[in-house]
Protein backbone atom coordinates (compact mmCIF):
# COMPACT_ATOMS: atom_id res chain seq x y z
CA UNK A 1 0.00 0.00 0.00
CA UNK A 2 1.68 2.86 -1.25
CA UNK A 3 -0.78 5.54 -2.50
CA UNK A 4 -2.71 7.11 0.47
CA UNK A 5 -4.88 9.73 0.17
CA UNK A 6 -6.44 12.54 2.71
CA UNK A 7 -9.45 13.57 2.84
CA UNK A 8 -9.31 17.03 5.11
CA UNK A 9 -6.66 19.21 5.33
CA UNK A 10 -7.21 20.60 8.76
CA UNK A 11 -4.76 19.83 11.81
CA UNK A 12 -5.30 16.21 12.20
CA UNK A 13 -5.63 15.50 8.46
CA UNK A 14 -2.06 17.37 7.87
CA UNK A 15 -0.49 15.62 10.69
CA UNK A 16 -1.73 12.33 9.71
CA UNK A 17 -0.82 13.14 5.55
CA UNK A 18 2.93 14.10 7.43
CA UNK A 19 3.13 11.16 9.58
CA UNK A 20 2.52 8.88 6.39
CA UNK A 21 4.69 10.97 4.15
CA UNK A 22 7.67 10.36 6.82
CA UNK A 23 6.66 7.25 6.59
CA UNK A 24 7.78 7.13 3.25
CA UNK A 25 4.28 6.42 1.45
CA UNK A 26 3.23 8.82 -1.58
CA UNK A 27 0.60 11.23 -0.25
CA UNK A 28 -2.05 13.05 -1.79
CA UNK A 29 -4.03 15.68 -0.12
CA UNK A 30 -7.71 17.10 -0.78
CA UNK A 31 -7.54 20.58 1.26
CA UNK A 32 -11.02 22.32 1.32
CA UNK A 33 -9.43 25.50 1.68
CA UNK A 34 -7.33 26.32 -1.91
CA UNK A 35 -4.24 28.39 -0.26
CA UNK A 36 -3.96 25.87 2.20
CA UNK A 37 -3.77 23.10 -0.90
CA UNK A 38 -1.20 25.79 -2.49
CA UNK A 39 0.80 26.15 0.73
CA UNK A 40 1.33 21.91 1.51
CA UNK A 41 2.28 21.36 -1.99
CA UNK A 42 5.05 24.23 -1.80
CA UNK A 43 6.33 22.67 1.73
CA UNK A 44 5.14 25.76 3.34
CA UNK A 45 3.21 23.57 6.05
CA UNK A 46 -0.31 24.57 6.65
CA UNK A 47 -0.53 28.10 8.07
CA UNK A 48 -4.45 28.06 8.53
CA UNK A 49 -4.77 24.49 10.60
CA UNK A 50 -1.18 23.86 12.12
CA UNK A 51 0.92 27.67 11.92
CA UNK A 52 4.50 27.26 13.02
CA UNK A 53 5.26 23.82 12.14
CA UNK A 54 7.79 22.45 9.92
CA UNK A 55 6.28 19.45 7.07
CA UNK A 56 7.53 17.58 4.23
CA UNK A 57 6.00 18.83 0.79
CA UNK A 58 3.23 16.73 0.10
CA UNK A 59 0.65 16.64 -3.46
CA UNK A 60 -2.56 18.50 -2.17
CA UNK A 61 -5.62 19.75 -4.30
CA UNK A 62 -8.90 21.53 -3.43
CA UNK A 63 -9.88 19.51 -6.48
CA UNK A 64 -11.26 15.84 -5.06
CA UNK A 65 -10.52 13.97 -8.15
CA UNK A 66 -6.63 14.13 -6.66
CA UNK A 67 -7.80 10.59 -4.43
CA UNK A 68 -8.82 9.41 -7.58
CA UNK A 69 -6.22 6.18 -7.70
CA UNK A 70 -5.74 5.97 -4.26
CA UNK A 71 -4.83 2.73 -2.30
CA UNK A 72 -6.78 3.76 1.10
CA UNK A 73 -7.89 6.77 2.02
CA UNK A 74 -7.58 8.92 5.51
CA UNK A 75 -11.45 10.52 6.31
CA UNK A 76 -10.47 13.80 8.57
CA UNK A 77 -13.40 16.30 7.86
CA UNK A 78 -15.13 17.36 10.76
CA UNK A 79 -17.90 14.58 11.53
CA UNK A 80 -20.64 17.23 10.95
CA UNK A 81 -19.39 17.50 7.16
CA UNK A 82 -18.18 13.74 6.95
CA UNK A 83 -21.91 13.02 4.30
CA UNK A 84 -21.36 15.74 2.15
CA UNK A 85 -17.56 14.75 1.50
CA UNK A 86 -18.37 11.15 1.61
CA UNK A 87 -21.05 11.37 -1.01
CA UNK A 88 -18.18 13.74 -3.48
CA UNK A 89 -15.62 11.04 -2.49
CA UNK A 90 -17.45 8.32 -3.26
CA UNK A 91 -17.26 10.00 -7.12
CA UNK A 92 -13.59 8.85 -7.26
CA UNK A 93 -13.07 6.07 -4.98
CA UNK A 94 -12.53 2.39 -6.78
CA UNK A 95 -14.74 -0.41 -5.16
CA UNK A 96 -13.50 -2.20 -2.11
CA UNK A 97 -10.77 0.94 -0.98
CA UNK A 98 -10.23 0.95 2.77
CA UNK A 99 -11.60 4.36 4.45
CA UNK A 100 -9.75 5.45 7.72
CA UNK A 101 -11.96 7.44 9.62
CA UNK A 102 -10.15 9.61 11.56
CA UNK A 103 -12.65 12.07 12.80
CA UNK A 104 -14.53 12.05 16.63
CA UNK A 105 -18.18 12.68 16.72
CA UNK A 106 -21.34 11.63 15.85
CA UNK A 107 -23.90 12.99 13.24
CA UNK A 108 -26.20 15.23 14.71
CA UNK A 109 -30.23 14.39 13.73
CA UNK A 110 -29.63 11.27 12.03
CA UNK A 111 -27.40 9.96 15.57
CA UNK A 112 -25.08 8.21 12.74
CA UNK A 113 -21.53 7.24 13.46
CA UNK A 114 -18.82 7.63 11.21
CA UNK A 115 -18.72 3.75 9.72
CA UNK A 116 -22.70 4.65 9.59
CA UNK A 117 -22.11 7.35 7.26
CA UNK A 118 -19.81 5.43 4.99
CA UNK A 119 -22.47 2.69 4.42
CA UNK A 120 -24.68 4.80 3.31
CA UNK A 121 -22.57 7.36 0.78
CA UNK A 122 -19.57 4.48 0.03
CA UNK A 123 -21.17 0.73 0.10
CA UNK A 124 -18.42 -0.34 -1.82
CA UNK A 125 -15.92 1.07 0.18
CA UNK A 126 -14.50 -0.82 3.75
CA UNK A 127 -14.38 1.16 6.88
CA UNK A 128 -11.86 1.21 9.68
CA UNK A 129 -11.65 3.51 12.32
CA UNK A 130 -8.02 5.74 13.93
CA UNK A 131 -8.66 7.07 17.30
CA UNK A 132 -6.44 7.41 20.45
CA UNK A 133 -4.61 10.14 22.16
CA UNK A 134 -3.14 12.01 19.66
CA UNK A 135 -2.70 16.33 19.66
CA UNK A 136 -2.39 16.55 15.59
CA UNK A 137 0.50 19.05 16.89
CA UNK A 138 2.31 16.76 18.91
CA UNK A 139 2.06 14.12 15.79
CA UNK A 140 3.03 16.60 13.36
CA UNK A 141 6.04 17.58 15.47
CA UNK A 142 7.30 13.79 15.42
CA UNK A 143 6.38 13.54 19.15
CA UNK A 144 5.76 9.54 20.47
CA UNK A 145 2.24 8.32 19.96
CA UNK A 146 -0.16 5.52 20.03
CA UNK A 147 -3.79 4.84 18.57
CA UNK A 148 -6.13 2.23 17.99
CA UNK A 149 -6.21 1.17 14.67
CA UNK A 150 -9.78 -0.85 14.14
CA UNK A 151 -10.44 -2.83 10.99
CA UNK A 152 -12.82 -5.91 10.82
CA UNK A 153 -10.20 -7.91 9.09
CA UNK A 154 -7.02 -8.34 10.09
CA UNK A 155 -4.86 -8.59 7.89
CA UNK A 156 -6.40 -5.38 6.04
CA UNK A 157 -5.22 -3.68 9.38
CA UNK A 158 -2.03 -5.21 9.75
CA UNK A 159 -1.62 -3.29 5.76
CA UNK A 160 -3.39 -0.12 7.19
CA UNK A 161 -0.56 0.19 9.97
CA UNK A 162 2.45 -0.88 8.67
CA UNK A 163 1.30 2.12 5.33
CA UNK A 164 0.88 4.68 8.39
CA UNK A 165 2.75 3.55 11.40
CA UNK A 166 6.15 4.49 12.31
CA UNK A 167 8.55 4.29 15.51
CA UNK A 168 6.84 7.60 16.56
CA UNK A 169 3.31 6.74 15.52
CA UNK A 170 2.34 3.37 16.58
CA UNK A 171 -1.03 2.23 15.47
CA UNK A 172 -2.23 -0.85 17.77
CA UNK A 173 -4.59 -3.03 15.79
CA UNK A 174 -8.56 -3.98 17.35
CA UNK A 175 -11.23 -5.73 15.41
CA UNK A 176 -13.66 -3.16 17.35
CA UNK A 177 -14.83 -0.28 15.06
CA UNK A 178 -17.72 0.60 16.95
CA UNK A 179 -15.78 0.88 20.36
CA UNK A 180 -13.24 2.81 18.69
CA UNK A 181 -15.64 5.10 17.36
CA UNK A 182 -18.19 5.95 20.75
CA UNK A 183 -14.50 6.24 22.47
CA UNK A 184 -13.23 8.95 20.83
CA UNK A 185 -16.81 10.95 19.97
CA UNK A 186 -17.69 10.60 23.64
CA UNK A 187 -14.45 11.93 25.47
CA UNK A 188 -14.62 15.25 23.52
CA UNK A 189 -18.25 15.35 25.47
CA UNK A 190 -16.56 14.87 28.71
CA UNK A 191 -13.80 17.26 28.59
CA UNK A 192 -16.16 19.62 27.93
CA UNK A 193 -17.41 18.87 31.08
CA UNK A 194 -13.52 18.49 32.82
CA UNK A 195 -13.23 21.92 31.58
CA UNK A 196 -16.15 23.38 32.99
CA UNK A 197 -15.03 21.88 36.63
CA UNK A 198 -11.78 23.27 35.90
CA UNK A 199 -13.26 26.37 35.33
CA UNK A 200 -15.28 27.18 37.98
CA UNK A 201 -12.37 25.81 40.43
CA UNK A 202 -13.73 22.46 41.37
CA UNK A 203 -10.49 21.07 42.27
CA UNK A 204 -8.81 18.13 41.16
CA UNK A 205 -10.37 15.83 43.25
CA UNK A 206 -13.34 16.97 41.26
CA UNK A 207 -11.80 16.40 38.02
CA UNK A 208 -10.68 12.63 38.58
CA UNK A 209 -14.25 11.67 39.68
CA UNK A 210 -15.59 13.34 36.87
CA UNK A 211 -12.80 11.23 34.59
CA UNK A 212 -13.87 8.22 36.33
CA UNK A 213 -17.85 8.37 35.91
CA UNK A 214 -16.97 9.84 32.37
CA UNK A 215 -15.49 6.35 31.42
CA UNK A 216 -18.10 4.21 33.33
CA UNK A 217 -21.04 6.26 31.11
CA UNK A 218 -18.22 5.88 27.76
CA UNK A 219 -18.36 2.10 28.16
CA UNK A 220 -22.12 1.34 29.21
CA UNK A 221 -23.07 3.19 25.68
CA UNK A 222 -20.24 1.43 23.97
CA UNK A 223 -21.36 -2.30 25.10
CA UNK A 224 -24.81 -1.71 24.90
CA UNK A 225 -23.87 -0.66 20.94
CA UNK A 226 -21.97 -3.88 20.99
CA UNK A 227 -18.50 -3.01 21.83
CA UNK A 228 -16.50 -4.96 23.42
CA UNK A 229 -15.50 -3.51 27.05
CA UNK A 230 -11.93 -3.75 27.28
CA UNK A 231 -11.65 -1.66 23.92
CA UNK A 232 -12.92 1.28 26.11
CA UNK A 233 -9.62 0.90 28.51
CA UNK A 234 -7.45 0.99 25.81
CA UNK A 235 -6.05 3.83 23.47
CA UNK A 236 -9.58 4.91 22.01
CA UNK A 237 -11.05 4.92 25.01
CA UNK A 238 -9.58 5.58 28.74
CA UNK A 239 -6.11 7.02 27.18
CA UNK A 240 -7.83 9.53 24.83
CA UNK A 241 -10.60 10.49 27.68
CA UNK A 242 -7.17 11.03 29.90
CA UNK A 243 -5.60 13.25 27.66
CA UNK A 244 -8.43 15.55 26.53
CA UNK A 245 -9.40 15.83 29.61
CA UNK A 246 -6.11 17.19 30.62
CA UNK A 247 -4.75 19.58 28.82
CA UNK A 248 -6.24 23.21 27.54
CA UNK A 249 -4.23 22.05 24.44
CA UNK A 250 -7.72 19.88 23.77
CA UNK A 251 -10.04 22.61 21.86
CA UNK A 252 -12.98 20.64 24.02
CA UNK A 253 -11.19 21.38 27.30
CA UNK A 254 -10.60 24.66 26.74
CA UNK A 255 -14.24 25.51 25.60
CA UNK A 256 -15.45 23.94 28.60
CA UNK A 257 -13.12 25.57 30.78
CA UNK A 258 -14.25 28.98 28.95
CA UNK A 259 -17.58 27.95 29.66
CA UNK A 260 -17.21 27.48 33.37
CA UNK A 261 -15.17 30.82 33.79
CA UNK A 262 -18.80 32.39 32.61
CA UNK A 263 -18.01 33.04 28.93
CA UNK A 264 -21.00 32.09 26.51
CA UNK A 265 -20.63 29.21 23.78
CA UNK A 266 -20.98 31.31 20.97
CA UNK A 267 -18.92 33.88 21.95
CA UNK A 268 -16.28 31.35 22.56
CA UNK A 269 -16.93 29.35 19.00
CA UNK A 270 -16.70 32.69 17.21
CA UNK A 271 -13.32 33.29 17.93
CA UNK A 272 -11.83 29.55 16.51
CA UNK A 273 -11.35 28.57 12.83
CA UNK A 274 -11.11 24.96 14.15
CA UNK A 275 -13.76 22.19 15.50
CA UNK A 276 -14.54 21.63 18.63
CA UNK A 277 -16.47 18.42 18.30
CA UNK A 278 -18.27 17.93 21.64
CA UNK A 279 -20.23 20.31 20.45
CA UNK A 280 -22.23 19.05 18.29
CA UNK A 281 -21.92 15.68 19.14
CA UNK A 282 -23.14 15.86 22.92
CA UNK A 283 -26.79 16.90 21.90
CA UNK A 284 -26.68 14.05 19.37
CA UNK A 285 -24.88 11.63 22.19
CA UNK A 286 -27.82 12.36 24.55
CA UNK A 287 -30.44 11.45 22.23
CA UNK A 288 -28.38 7.82 21.36
CA UNK A 289 -28.44 6.93 25.15
CA UNK A 290 -32.00 7.44 25.18
CA UNK A 291 -32.50 5.21 22.52
CA UNK A 292 -29.99 2.45 24.13
CA UNK A 293 -31.88 2.62 27.52
CA UNK A 294 -28.18 4.14 29.18
CA UNK A 295 -27.93 6.84 31.78
CA UNK A 296 -25.28 9.47 30.69
CA UNK A 297 -25.95 12.09 33.15
CA UNK A 298 -22.35 14.16 32.97
CA UNK A 299 -23.40 13.89 29.24
CA UNK A 300 -26.52 15.10 29.32
CA UNK A 301 -25.49 17.74 31.93
CA UNK A 302 -22.94 18.95 28.89
CA UNK A 303 -25.77 19.16 26.33
CA UNK A 304 -28.44 21.20 28.76
CA UNK A 305 -25.59 23.26 28.92
CA UNK A 306 -25.03 23.87 25.41
CA UNK A 307 -28.94 23.72 24.87
CA UNK A 308 -29.30 26.71 27.39
CA UNK A 309 -31.69 24.60 29.64
CA UNK A 310 -29.28 25.25 32.71
CA UNK A 311 -26.55 27.30 33.10
CA UNK A 312 -23.43 25.61 34.74
CA UNK A 313 -24.14 26.02 38.06
CA UNK A 314 -27.63 24.81 38.07
CA UNK A 315 -26.04 21.66 35.87
CA UNK A 316 -23.39 21.00 38.32
CA UNK A 317 -25.94 21.13 41.26
CA UNK A 318 -27.98 18.61 39.51
CA UNK A 319 -25.16 16.44 39.14
CA UNK A 320 -23.86 15.84 42.71
CA UNK A 321 -27.41 15.36 44.08
CA UNK A 322 -27.96 12.75 42.09
CA UNK A 323 -29.17 9.37 44.33
CA UNK A 324 -26.43 7.73 45.82
CA UNK A 325 -25.66 4.46 43.79
CA UNK A 326 -23.52 1.38 43.49
CA UNK A 327 -20.20 2.04 41.62
CA UNK A 328 -20.05 -0.68 38.41
CA UNK A 329 -21.38 -0.23 35.35
N1 LIG B 1 -6.70 18.32 15.92
C1 LIG B 1 -6.45 17.23 16.62
O1 LIG B 1 -5.56 17.21 17.49
C2 LIG B 1 -7.24 15.98 16.37
C3 LIG B 1 -6.73 14.74 16.79
C4 LIG B 1 -7.48 13.59 16.59
C5 LIG B 1 -8.70 13.66 15.95
N2 LIG B 1 -9.16 14.87 15.53
C6 LIG B 1 -10.45 14.88 14.82
O2 LIG B 1 -10.21 15.15 13.44
C7 LIG B 1 -11.36 15.80 12.88
C8 LIG B 1 -10.90 17.03 12.13
O3 LIG B 1 -10.38 17.92 13.07
P1 LIG B 1 -9.14 18.87 12.79
O4 LIG B 1 -8.56 19.21 14.10
O5 LIG B 1 -8.26 18.29 11.74
O6 LIG B 1 -9.88 20.13 12.14
P2 LIG B 1 -9.48 21.69 12.32
O7 LIG B 1 -10.24 22.24 13.43
O8 LIG B 1 -7.99 21.83 12.36
O9 LIG B 1 -9.97 22.31 10.95
C9 LIG B 1 -11.32 22.34 10.57
C10 LIG B 1 -11.46 21.47 9.35
O10 LIG B 1 -12.82 21.47 8.95
C11 LIG B 1 -12.85 21.58 7.53
N3 LIG B 1 -14.14 22.04 7.07
C12 LIG B 1 -14.79 23.17 7.41
N4 LIG B 1 -15.95 23.25 6.71
C13 LIG B 1 -16.02 22.14 5.95
C14 LIG B 1 -16.95 21.63 5.01
N5 LIG B 1 -18.09 22.29 4.73
N6 LIG B 1 -16.69 20.45 4.41
C15 LIG B 1 -15.57 19.75 4.68
N7 LIG B 1 -14.63 20.18 5.55
C16 LIG B 1 -14.87 21.36 6.17
C17 LIG B 1 -11.72 22.54 7.23
O11 LIG B 1 -11.37 22.50 5.87
C18 LIG B 1 -10.64 21.98 8.14
O12 LIG B 1 -10.01 20.89 7.52
C19 LIG B 1 -12.30 16.10 14.06
O13 LIG B 1 -13.30 15.11 14.09
C20 LIG B 1 -11.41 15.96 15.28
O14 LIG B 1 -12.14 15.54 16.43
C21 LIG B 1 -8.46 16.02 15.70
O1 LIG C 1 -8.54 19.25 20.58
P1 LIG C 1 -9.61 18.20 20.74
O2 LIG C 1 -10.39 18.39 21.98
O3 LIG C 1 -10.43 18.08 19.49
O4 LIG C 1 -8.85 16.79 20.92
C1 LIG C 1 -7.89 16.39 20.00
C2 LIG C 1 -7.70 14.87 20.01
O5 LIG C 1 -8.91 14.22 19.76
C3 LIG C 1 -7.03 14.34 21.23
O6 LIG C 1 -6.82 12.96 21.11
Amino acid sequence: MQTIGVLGAGAWGTALAATAAKAGRDVRVWALESEVAEALSAGKGNPVYLPGIDLPAMQASSDMSILTSCEAILAVVPAQHARASFEKLAEHLSPGVPVLLCSKGIEKNTLSLMTDVVHETMPKATPAVLSGPSFAADVARGLPTAVTLACADEKLGQTLMQAIGRSAFRPYWSNDLIGAEIGGAVKNVLAIACGIVEGLELGKSAHAALISRGFAEMTRLAVAMGAQQQTLAGLCGLGDLVLTCSSTQSRNMSFGKALGQGRSAEDILAERNSVTEGVATAPALTELAAREGVAMPICYAVHEILAGQKNVDEAMTALLNRPFTHEGL
